[in-house]
């Protein structure tokens, strides 16, 4: 569904993000994990558009995407949700979820939105605040709302930034119980996590970065013995 080929990315003389390849499958959970600075933010930057690589290619559904904008990769399937919340404050839950829904996907009328809307609302329990403003959500909510503007595109592939951060591990259970919802209603997931609980439950495989390479691939319970992720990331968590 995925694949990203040789991927390099610099910042001026660092090079966050070096020769990287990875392959996210149809159906699939994938997370990315590493230590901080490993490249993980950027890989998803270059995935989703914001960034362009210095050298490399990124394919979605066999059709290459590198120099795409990231209004044309979610219009192809591609949708995003950010660690930091960014929802229009002043605007509903609802109003924040047609805005997803009518520009995630061009050509979407206003019936079909609101029917996108009501579903997202009550796969993500956001149902009794879709009509109170973004502004008043707990942080929880926040969340949710974030995953839900970006399930509102209606992707294939979505790409998920340490959405798990701050929460009590009863909200992370529902959050993964709705990634897994996600999945099975046929979108495919890629995640950034650094909780290795989290990791170990939700993902089908793990590719492990260090200093912007790729250096393990694999279930997690592999990639975990592997000496070099043990030394280079879950040895010093350990
Ligand atoms: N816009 C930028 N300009 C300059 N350097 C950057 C920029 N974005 C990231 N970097 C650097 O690139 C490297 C990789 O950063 P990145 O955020 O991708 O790592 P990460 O694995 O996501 O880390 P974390 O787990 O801490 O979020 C780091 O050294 C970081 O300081």
């Amino acid at each position: 569904m995925l694949k990203v080929q040789k991927l390099t990315k610099r910042f001026g003389g660092l090079v966050a993000v070096h020769d990287a390849s990875l392959e996210v499958r149809p159906g699939e959970i994938l997370a990315v994990i590493g230590p901080n600075g490993a490249g993980k933010s950027t890989l998803l930057n270059l995935v989703s558009g914001l960034l362009r690589p210095d050298a490399g290619r990124i394919l979605f559904e066999g059709r290459e995407i590198t120099r795409l904008s990231p209004e044309a990769r979610a219009h192809l399937g591609i949708g995003r949700a950010f660690q930091i919340v960014q929802p229009f404050p002043e605007m509903t839950v609802r109003e924040n979820l047609m805005v997803g829904a009518l520009f995630g996907k061009p050509g979407t009328t206003l019936a079909e939105a609101e029917r996108v809307v009501a579903a997202v609302l009550e796969q993500t329990s956001l149902a009794d605040k879709a009509d109170h403003p973004a502004s008043g959500l707990t942080l929880v909510e926040d969340k949710r709302l974030e995953l839900a503007r970006a399930l509102a595109t209606r992707p294939k592939l979505l790409l998920l930034d340490e959405v798990m951060a701050g929460l009590r591990p009863k909200e992370a259970q529902e959050a993964m119980h709705l990634v897994r919802s996600v999945r099975k209603a046929g979108t495919s997931v890629l995640f950034i996590e650094h909780v290795m609980p989290v990791v170990k439950a939700l993902a089908d495989r793990v590719v492990v970065m260090d200093h912007g390479e790729v250096i393990a691939e694999g279930p997690y319970e592999r990639v975990a013995q592997n000496p070099r992720v043990r030394a280079a990331y879950l040895g010093r968590s350990a």
